[in-house]
């Protein structure tokens, strides 16, 4: 097995379990920490990429740019980055974006869109920098699409495309099938992104490298939507065990997820009814927080309607349908 390259995307995927909250004390502090102990790529945005600040996908209390500066300024050896979803994010955030000292964008679309990507990877590649594509709700399309997908984002100029299991619905099998399909597809470089929801982050990501993956996601304690992702520190652990060396110190780590990121916990990261009924039912992680509410406010389970959306395979932006499944939901109770 190589060694992978990791991004951790704590001040990015982990935006979205403290409510868009981070300043820029805290991303300074993780930063340096991260930076210190060697990890190469530190993600930094709004946890619905650049510009994500909106009614929609919930307001940031600091400006994501003020905190991306802070991320580049602290920053040594780390490549910072950020994540951009076209349509949320508009080619003015990335080159915004770009100008404050980013040196990578992972670029989010559903994993049957990536047809709409191809003016942002031109303008990334316009304006130098690393461009990777990120195929959300990986779980909901076989590999054979997932490879159609990924090579549009290749010959977009992509210098990797990601499978992402933004559900935690992919069990082992559904993990070595996409990237291996990948890996054969593709020249470029191929990466897994993994969400807690079933308990499998840690064993998907191992599986993906075995089945050939160059890059993986992590965060620290795990803190990232829903379920939250396969821990940063637990991940450098692991490969350590198994002689992978990444080169990354897992003392620093295990030192700034105790101290800092686990005191920035609202409600600890476990898996629960909410998150495994999510995982169970192929649910976008970052639906969690906007579950609950409805659930709360309509005064039914949000395990029903984690169940709903998964039967009307509800994607990203579709937030909405929360609503009305939380309304539908609490008639029939009646
Ligand atoms: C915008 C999403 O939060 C991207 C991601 O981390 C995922 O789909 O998982
Ligand atoms: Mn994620």
């Amino acid at each position: 097995m190589k060694i992978p390259r990791l991004t951790d995307t704590t001040l990015r995927d982990g935006d979205h379990a403290v409510s868009h909250s981070y300043t820029p004390e805290m991303v300074r502090t993780i930063v340096r920490n991260l930076d210190e102990a060697g990890v190469p790529v530190i993600e930094v945005s709004h946890g619905a990429g650049l510009n994500g600040s909106t009614i929609q996908q919930g307001f940031s209390v600091h400006s994501e740019f003020d905190l991306i500066k802070v991320a580049v300024e602290t920053a040594k050896q780390a490549k910072i980055a950020s994540l951009f979803v076209p349509g949320i994010g508009t080619s003015s955030e990335l080159r915004k974006a770009v100008e404050i000292g980013i040196r990578a964008i992972r670029i989010a679309v559903h994993c049957t869109e990536a047809d709409v990507t191809e003016q942002y990877f031109r303008l990334a590649k316009e304006l130098g920098i690393e461009a990777v594509g990120f195929l959300m709700m990986s779980h909901t399309q076989p590999a054979s699409v997932l490879v159609e997908q990924a090579k549009l984002m290749e010959s977009y100029g992509a210098d990797c495309v990601y499978v992402v299991d933004s559900a935690g619905a992919l069990v082992q099998t559904g993990v070595r099938e996409r990237v291996s399909a990948l890996k054969e597809a593709l020249s470029i470089e191929v990466g897994f992104h993994a969400h807690n929801n079933l308990g499998l982050a840690i064993g998907n990501t191992l599986t993906a490298l075995e089945a050939g993956a160059d890059q993986i996601d992590g965060t620290l304690r795990g803190l990232g939507a829903g379920a939250g992702n396969a821990p940063t520190e637990v991940l450098v652990a692991v490969l350590n065990k198994m002689n992978i060396d990444t080169g990354i110190n897992l003392s620093t780590l295990m030192d700034v997820a105790e101290e800092v990121v686990a005191l920035l916990m609202k409600t600890p990261i476990v898996i629960d009814r909410d998150n495994l009924s999510s995982g169970y039912a192929g649910v976008y992680n970052s639906f969690l927080l906007h579950v609950r509410n409805a659930a709360e406010k309509f005064g039914v389970k949000a395990s029903e309607i984690m169940e709903e959306l998964g039967k009307r395979h509800a994607i990203a932006g579709q937030e909405d349908w929360i609503l009305d499944v939380a309304v539908e939901l609490a008639k029939k109770k009646g």
